[in-house]
């Protein structure tokens, strides 16, 4: 079984893409989801940027230097990559695949150039179910980036200067999600992603599954 669906049907994996403006929430609300639900597994990229204070290495990102992460870009090892707040940030291939392969789902956190590259990607793009986190006021953005306390005054100013351009990618993503209440916004993308899982697509066998309860295969011995 691979959530909280019906383990009858067999289902593809789906890609669950969380993108923000830098301090809107994505990061808590990935979090919470994990541990609510079964099936689901983080995404966890590869940064050139340095670990923040609590961060691990290979649990939080694989952190790497700018040398090694143009070795992974040129050998083909991300799925997709970009760079963000003069860092390089990328997701590593091989686990994503391996994880869909089996049924099971994969929760990214990354921006908009990611997303639109995995939209793109015609391997993914079938597999991709996108939602924006919005804030819910600049000032409320600002009173969350500085209150995590983990990045200098000159950082936090220099997200601020770039969460317009970042909100203005909301129409590319199917959902969008106003992150006042944490608790609402974390319900809500547990809905998205019980939606997403149940759509007929995703559902691999659901005409033999059909054939079967209609007694039509009785013969193909299936
Ligand atoms: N709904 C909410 N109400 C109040 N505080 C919140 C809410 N959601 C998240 N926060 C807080 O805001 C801060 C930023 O959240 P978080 O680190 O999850 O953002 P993020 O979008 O992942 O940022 P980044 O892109 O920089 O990683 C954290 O201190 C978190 O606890
Ligand atoms: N395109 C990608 N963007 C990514 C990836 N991993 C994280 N991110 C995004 O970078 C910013 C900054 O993250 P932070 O941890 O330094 O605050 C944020 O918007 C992330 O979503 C990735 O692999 N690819």
């Amino acid at each position: 079984m691979t959530g909280n669906e019906s383990n009858v049907v067999a289902r593809r994996g789906l890609m669950l893409v969380l993108s923000s403006p830098s301090g809107a929430g994505k990061t808590t609300i990935a979090r919470a989801l994990l541990e609510r639900e079964a099936g689901i597994s983080m995404s966890v990229s590869a940064t050139t940027r340095s670990p923040r204070q609590g961060e691990t290495d290979g649990k939080d990102y694989h952190f790497v230097d700018v040398e090694r992460f143009h070795r992974m870009v040129e050998a083909g090892e991300f799925l997709e990559h970009a760079r963000v707040f003069n860092n390089f940030y990328g997701t590593p291939r091989a686990p994503v695949e391996a994880t869909l392969a089996q049924g099971n789902d994969v929760l990214f956190d990354i921006d908009w150039q990611g997303t639109q590259q995995l939209g793109q990607n015609p391997n993914a793009q079938n597999d991709l179910v996108s939602v924006f986190i919005l804030p819910p006021s600049l000032e409320e953005l600002y009173r969350r980036l500085s209150g995590r306390g983990l990045d200098s005054p000159e950082i936090v100013a220099g997200r601020m200067a770039r969460a317009g351009d970042e909100m203005s990618h909301w129409p590319e993503y199917d959902y969008i999600v106003v992150n006042d209440d944490l608790d609402r916004s974390i319900d809500a993308v547990r809905s998205i992603l019980a939606a997403a899982r149940l759509k007929r697509e995703r559902q691999a066998d659901l005409a033999g599954f059909v054939n079967r309860l209609r007694g039509l295969d009785r013969d193909s011995g299936g």
